[in-house]
């Protein structure tokens, strides 16, 4: 069949709005328009929008890029602050056309933020549960991150405490993530805490070689193995990996969420069509679009979308068959996987002709 390209953008953001997040951290997903009232709130901190957010076009290092969220931590620090967060940015999410979610947030020291960590994730959970009372059409998971500079004793506590939240969440709760900034600590230190979160059935999403010479620690985390890899930016010998990361992942079937715009912005990729995306893509390796900070960013799931097609000049279908493969990828027990599934077969005549 032959169309024109505009209509092809139509089709596209059209069945675009069908999609799963897998990978969004909480205090990056916040919007230009939460922000807003975040800085109002508190006057005093003197906080710029222009501190909070990567216009289009503007780049930064990835140092820079860690700044930012200093700067967003100090307007999110209440619990009220991270109800009303949490809720907007899973109705924002909703409103994009995501139907399945898996937020991820870093409990933060109780001194920083004067609220424990039990009730930081509380509180998260709260957010999904009134989204879900006030029939927010979205499904949403939670996983509870490990900021990796912390270290080994941190990160114990932090798979202790999801591990107790896992049993008595309803089962909110499927997984850890491991992010922060990757140019400090090291993996190996951090092995016994993501070992044990594994043995009592949390799912691992780690960030995995985001940056080039990780070769040592991505070795090691992908023998755990993780559920899921975020970016794996340098895993392959091309960009200075090497064959036998490349074999782990392949041979584990682990699938990549790949994050485009995060990583254009944050310069850990030259430009979009020198995103790993294609490397992996090209191989029938799983890969998920997200979004990693749609705030920061200044992004969305379905531009994220548009991005890859209209970069890899994806057909419609390839672009259904990567949303609908998010699916399998997810936290999410089988029954709400199948559950996703129909919501996409239902779909699908109305969407691909
Ligand atoms: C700098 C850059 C290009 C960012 C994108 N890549 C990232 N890499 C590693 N950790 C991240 C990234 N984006 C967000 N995070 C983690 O998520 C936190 C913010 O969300 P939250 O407070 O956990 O709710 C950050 O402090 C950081 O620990
Ligand atoms: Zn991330």
């Amino acid at each position: 069949a032959c169309f024109f390209y505009s209509e092809f953008i139509q089709t596209l953001s059209f069945y675009s709005k069908l999609v799963s997040e897998l990978h969004a951290h909480l205090n990056g997903s916040v919007s230009f328009e939460t922000m807003e009232k975040l800085i109002a709130r508190k006057p005093h901190l003197n906080i710029k929008h222009s501190m909070t957010a990567i216009r289009n076009g503007q780049h930064r290092t990835l140092d820079e890029c860690f700044q930012v969220f200093k700067v967003i931590h100090q307007l999110v620090d209440s619990e009220e602050d991270i109800l009303m967060v949490a809720k907007a940015v899973i109705q924002e999410f909703a409103a994009d056309g995501v139907k399945y979610l898996e937020l991820r947030s870093t409990p933060r020291e109780e001194t920083k933020t004067g609220l424990s960590k039990r009730r930081y994730i509380e509180s998260a959970i709260e957010a999904i549960r009134q989204c879900k009372q006030e029939d927010v059409d979205i499904e949403v998971r939670f996983l509870v991150a490990i900021d990796r500079r912390n270290g080994p004793e941190v990160a114990m506590e932090t798979v202790k405490l999801a591990e107790d939240f896992m049993l008595s969440s309803d089962g909110l709760i499927v997984g850890l993530d491991l992010s922060g900034d990757p140019t400090v600590g090291h993996g190996k230190d951090l092995l016994p805490a993501l070992q044990r979160a594994k043995n009592c059935g949390l799912k691992l999403a780690l960030h995995l070689s985001e940056i080039p010479s990780q070769k040592e620690e991505s070795e090691l985390l992908l023998d755990l193995p993780p559920d899921r890899i975020g970016h794996g930016t340098f895993l392959h010998p091309e960009v200075g990996g090497s064959d036998s990361l490349v074999d782990k992942v392949c041979k584990q079937n682990i699938p990549i969420e790949l994050c485009l715009t995060s990583n254009v912005k944050g310069q850990t990729v030259p430009s979009y069509d020198k995103h790993h995306f294609q490397y992996w893509y090209e191989r029938g390796h799983p890969c998920v679009l997200c979004t990693d900070d749609k705030g920061v960013f200044c992004t969305d799931l379905s531009q994220e979308y548009q991005l890859a097609a209209s970069t890899f000049g994806l057909s419609q279908e390839a672009v259904w068959h990567l949303s609908q493969q998010a699916i399998q990828c997810s936290f999410a027990p089988e029954a709400v996987k199948q559950q996703l599934e129909q919501k996409w077969a239902e779909l699908r005549p109305r969407v691909l002709n």
